[in-house]
């Protein structure tokens, strides 16, 4: 039975919403203007430093450092808006009946990832859950996609992610890649490395098994 890995933002839930929603009220603070979704989503998956350095440029501030405590602050709770993609539970539960352990490896802090969980009734879901302030590294950097894959024991490796940073990770870390792609890539399927790709979670049971694993 395989260790199977997945991303969150973009792969098991689109957040965008909330995570725009916590923008938008930091950026008030400081009286400036709203970011679109669009431009929010284009902005998520490197973590959530990194997402406030492309918020404070899009906005031309010069220094971003205090708006990050600032919009961790409203990231905490962000969670009302966030919906789960059609068919994750059933593909996830028939994973997890077929005896693959499941992990969790997302730059999201851990503070929205708790709360995001516990809002969605997943709290025990997974067999361990690695955030983007677990570890001193977080993707692309492969350190906590690995940890990951530790805690879950031995066996194969998949990781299941849904943009660039995900590929970059899966590939540093030598582990197959797959890849959802309705969720918030940058580039086009054709040039992001995957071993396989799906657009709908029904999908991923039979994605799963023609891997071999
Ligand atoms: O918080 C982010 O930037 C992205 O989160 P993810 O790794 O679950 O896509
Ligand atoms: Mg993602």
């Amino acid at each position: 039975m395989a260790r199977i890995v997945f991303d969150l933002d973009g792969t098991l839930i689109d957040s965008v919403a909330d995570i725009a929603a916590a923008a938008n009220a930091t950026l008030a603070e400081v009286g400036e203007a709203p970011l679109s979704v669009d431009q929010a989503r284009s902005f998520v998956g490197a973590g959530a430093v990194v997402f406030v350095e492309r918020m404070a440029r899009a906005r031309d501030l010069p220094d971003p450092a205090p708006l990050v405590p600032r919009f961790l602050h409203h990231y905490e709770g962000a969670v009302t808006q966030t919906l789960i993609y059609p068919g994750v539970e059933a593909a996830l539960a028939r994973l997890e009946q077929r005896g693959h352990s499941l992990g969790l490896c997302t730059n999201k802090p851990h503070l929205p990832t708790q709360a995001v969980l516990a809002h969605l009734g997943w709290a025990d879901l997974f067999d361990t859950v690695l955030t983007g302030d677990s570890l001193p590294q977080r993707k692309p950097d492969p350190a906590p996609l690995l940890a990951a894959f530790d805690a879950l024991g031995t066996g194969p490796s998949i990781y299941v992610g849904d943009s660039d940073v995900d590929a970059e990770t899966a590939a540093r870390a030598h582990v197959p890649f797959v890849l959802f792609t309705p969720g918030y890539r940058t580039t086009p399927v054709e040039d992001l490395p995957h071993t396989a790709a799906f657009d709908d979670w029904s999908e991923i049971p039979n994605v799963i098994v023609s891997l071999g694993v």
